[in-house]
């Protein structure tokens, strides 16, 4: 029968983990069965989570009990006890597991079989590629600004000078919602006239991803509809919503759009050592396996930081070998030209450079500070320093002057 191992992180005495352990195996599955008939006894162990591994870290003691140290411990669960959907699974291995003292899950691993129940990215890195023809490179994505309050003519112009500055892709802020001064199926239909006069004029293709937003029972049909106006992809705060909302988007052939998920309210649950979800597994596992095409989380580097190992680790699960199709890294928050090096030395050419201040914040406008950030990306692959770039490329060098 397959299994579904989870892996935990918990403190305590040293040599009390097994039965941690233990009772984490019987009591998310079984419960308590000792007491029952011997026939039911064997029903039920069919159903009982299995103790895979204890591993214990007595270098890495609890920074405020001074008895208790770290400990790893794994778990199987019968894949009999849960239905192939991620409420179930999440439920099983981390439900009311959760609410119970200093425990953290850390990863989840599916067998193949359950694997092939998730439908991952529609398109993925290479997909994504194909609908900008953009290869060998990093794209670059830049995010409005400033638009709450405002109306579709500053919307539109905003745009515009986004994509004169020569980025891929503009995204929503994930803050913008349905709104009477910029209406979401308004902002689809301008947003693509806009792209397309920018394209006649420069032969530049910019994608934009809209703010998918509203009540849950609205977002199918909302989804469908702006498929229908030509949209190009759909920004979503999957970790508001859950993931399994994100999954219903992904497996529609009627929408059938890029989704790009944004970690909005993901820091609940992911920041804390003690407690919570590890960030490669929510932001990055479950997330590539429910269906999103992009993943952004914070760098390492910009000013909302995620600890170095973490957003590494974040980004590896999105690109790793799998059943699925790659989702696109998009490492975010603070950045800016500077920072463009350690980006693609960290996350690869198969990544996303992101930026909101540092697009619009550049002395020359939005089109400036794109042009900055494409310049940079062409310094790093052309292996050049970006102050050596900077003496030919006006914009990148206004843009090191300003933020190193
Ligand atoms: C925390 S990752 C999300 C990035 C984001 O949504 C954003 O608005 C970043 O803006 P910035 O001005 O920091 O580039
Ligand atoms: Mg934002």
């Amino acid at each position: 029968m397959s299994r579904l191992t989870a892996s935990y992180q918990v403190y305590g005495q040293a040599g009390s983990f097994e039965k941690k352990a233990e009772g984490i195996a019987l009591g998310l599955t079984i419960g308590s069965w000792t007491d029952l008939p011997l026939l039911e006894q064997e029903q039920l162990k069919k159903h009982k989570g299995h103790v895979v591994s204890v591993e214990e870290f007595p270098q890495s003691p609890h920074p405020l009990k001074p008895d208790a140290i770290k400990a790893h411990i794994k778990v199987s669960y019968p894949s009999a006890n849960f239905s192939a959907d991620l409420p179930a699974i999440l439920t099983t291995v981390f439900g009311k597991l959760s609410l119970d003292g200093e425990v953290r899950l850390l990863d989840i691993d599916f067998e193949e079989g359950l694997l092939q129940q998730f439908p991952g990215p529609r398109f993925g890195i290479d997909g994504i590629r194909g609908l900008l023809d953009v290869h060998g490179r990093p794209l670059v994505m830049s995010i409005f600004k400033g638009v709450i309050g405002r109306d579709i003519d500053y919307l539109t112009a905003q745009l515009r000078q986004q994509a004169l500055g020569g980025v891929d892709l503009v995204k929503d802020d994930e803050i913008l919602f349905d709104n009477p001064l910029t209406p979401f199926e308004q902002r689809i239909t301008a947003a693509k006239q806009v792209l397309h006069e920018v394209y006649s004029e420069t032969g530049h293709r910019t994608l934009y991803a809209v703010n998918l937003s509203g009540r849950t029972s609205q977002l199918r049909d909302k989804a469908r509809k702006a498929r229908e106006l030509g949209a190009d992809a759909l920004l979503f705060n999957v970790h508001a919503y859950g993931l399994d909302v994100l999954q219903e988007l992904a497996e529609d052939d009627e929408i059938a759009l890029p989704l790009m998920a944004h970690p909005a309210f993901s820091g609940a649950f992911t920041s804390s050592p003690f407690y919570g979800v590890a960030a490669p597994l929510a932001l990055g596992k479950l997330t590539r396996y429910a269906g999103a095409d992009f993943s952004l989380f914070p760098s390492p580097y910009g000013s909302v930081a995620m600890e170095k190992t973490a957003a590494l680790a974040l980004g590896e699960q999105l690109t790793n070998d799998s059943l699925l199709k790659p989702t696109f890294p998009v490492p975010s928050a603070g950045i800016h030209p500077g920072l463009v090096p350690l980006l693609i030395n960290d996350f690869g050419i198969d990544s996303i450079i992101n930026a909101g201040g540092g697009v619009h914040g550049h002395p020359d406008g939005a089109a400036g500070g794109g042009k900055a950030f494409r310049q940079a990306v062409d310094a790093v692959l052309q292996q050049q320093s970006l102050e050596d770039a900077s003496t030919q490329q006006p914009e990148l060098k206004t843009a090191l002057e300003l933020w190193g």
